[in-house]
Parts: C-alpha cells; structure tokens; sequence
C-alpha cells in the first residue's frame, strides 16, 4: 500500500468520526454455498478519508460493486465490519438502515435514475422531502450552493427528457449533495456518457469535493475518469491490492499493469 502523504489537506471528517468517512475492516462477502461459493471479498481492509474523491478500479469480477453495495448498506456482508460518519451498519435493521442511507449517503447511477414525471428542480429537493426538510435556512443555503456549483440554475424547469444525458448526470449528482451527505458513491457515473459529457461531470464531481468538502467514491473502469480522484483504491479477487495517495499518471498506470481492467 502506498503511504504517502497527501499534496493538499484533508478536511475535518463527518461528525463522530473524524479524518474517515467510511472504514472496512475484514470485509467478507460469500454468494451461494458449498461448491458454488462464489467470493466476492476475500477480507478488505480499507479507510477511505473524508473530504477526497476516490476512484475504486479492478478486473471485471473483482468485487468493486459488491464493495460498493456493502460500504452503502445495500449488501450484508458475510463477515467483517463496515462503519460509516462512525456508526457501524451491522445490527441496523432494514428500517434503521434505510434512515441511515437517506441522511448520510448519496448515490449516482450510470443510468442516472431520475424520476421522469418530475422537474429537474424537483428531482433534487425530493430527498429533502423525504427526510421532511423544508427548503429554509441553511438547508436552502445548502441547496443553492449545489445547484450553482453544477451549473444547473437555468435547468430547473426542465424534465430530464429535455436534458442532455450530461445534463441529468448533473441533476443527479445535485439530488446525491443536496443532503450533505458523508459520503456519496457513484457507480460508474460516465458510463453512459460521451467524453464531452464524462470529462463535465468528472470536473463536477472533482468540484464537490474541492469546493464543497463532500467526499465522493466512484467505481469505474475508466482510466480517464480515475485520473479525475486523489486516490486510487485498486481491487483483485476480493482484496484491495493497492491504495494510491495522490497517483502521479505513471505510479497509476503502473499499479494497473498486470490486472487486466476491462
Ligand atoms: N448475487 C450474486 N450471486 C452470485 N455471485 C455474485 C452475485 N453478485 C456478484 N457475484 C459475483 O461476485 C464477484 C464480484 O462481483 P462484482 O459485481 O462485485 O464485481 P465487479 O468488480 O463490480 O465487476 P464488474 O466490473 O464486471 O461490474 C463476481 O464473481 C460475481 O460474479
């Protein structure tokens, strides 16, 4: 593992858990049984620090997004521990982790997964509404900030049908940050993306963390797009094989070498 310092500060950390937003600790994932056991994470061992943007990279099959869905509370894991903003999710029933996700952690999905009835504007406030939120205060602070941040103020009467692709990515990235969330996962977010567009939302997501504090974790396949993260956290067969502080193009391409990434 690569250990060395980072080239800018790292921000204070979400509440009660300062320096780390999310903490792994011999993360172990087992799909079927017997024979047909398949080992998505073989004991991952990983602290990903608040206030930076870290891209997740592997081979197809390396247990990026079953790291992901574990990390999120989407997934159980079969042992090991999983803390997020401090709190740790084993032992939170389906209710208590749904609460869980819905004020500490923000998605974004390749394929966007906006509501399509609803306006641009309304697509980001809605997990506000859901938490009951009210658009006052700080909170609206919070809200124009991102909005401005991803350039979207003159998009909020719009349908994401009248949006370019690039454009929802932006709306859904704005619904993931609008709740300050501790950490946000994006899980492949250019995938359905041109370069044009892949570069923009890149250079948001990039945006939020520098200018907004957030702490973003993004799975990709992409070489470009990991060039866009401060840290590189590099998967084999269920185990994190390398984890790269502020990779220079070559250290990054090098610790690559030799897993083949799809
Ligand atoms: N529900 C499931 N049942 C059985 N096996 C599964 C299940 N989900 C994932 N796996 C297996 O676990 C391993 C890790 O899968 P995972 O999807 O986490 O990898 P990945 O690195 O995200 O792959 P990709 O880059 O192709 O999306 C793979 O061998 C996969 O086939």
């Amino acid at each position: 593992m690569t250990t060395t310092t980072p080239s800018h500060p790292v921000p204070a950390a979400a509440a009660g858990h300062p320096g780390t937003a999310a903490t792994a600790r011999g993360l172990t994932r087992v799909h079927g049984r017997g024979d047909a056991a398949v080992h998505a994470l073989r004991g991952v061992d990983l602290d990903l620090p608040a206030g930076r943007f870290t891209a997740v990279m592997g081979p197809s099959g390396s247990g990026k997004s079953t790291l992901m869905h574990c990390l999120a509370g989407l997934d159980t894991p079969t042992s090991g521990i999983v803390e997020v903003a401090g709190r740790a999710l084993a032992g939170m029933d389906d209710t208590a982790l749904t609460l869980f996700r819905r004020e500490h952690v923000g998605f974004v999905f390749q394929a966007f997964n906006l509501l399509p009835m609803l306006s641009a504007g309304q697509n980001i406030v809605l997990p506000l509404e859901l938490a009951g939120r009210r658009l006052t205060g700080s909170v609206k602070e919070r809200h124009d900030l991102v909005v401005d941040v991803l350039g979207l103020r003159d998009r909020l009467g719009h349908r994401p049908a009248e949006l370019s692709g690039g454009q929802q990515q932006r709306v859904a990235i704005a619904r993931a940050l609008v709740t300050e969330p501790a950490i946000v996962f994006a899980d492949e977010p250019t995938g359905n993306l041109d370069s044009a567009a892949s570069a923009e939302v890149l250079g948001f997501l990039r945006r939020s963390v520098r200018e907004l504090g957030q702490t973003v974790v993004m799975v990709t396949h992409e070489l470009d797009a990991a060039a866009y993260a401060d840290d590189v956290v590099v998967l084999a067969d269920g185990a994190v094989r390398r984890h790269l502080v502020d990779p220079t193009a070559d250290e990054l391409v090098a610790a690559l070498r030799g897993e083949q990434v799809r």
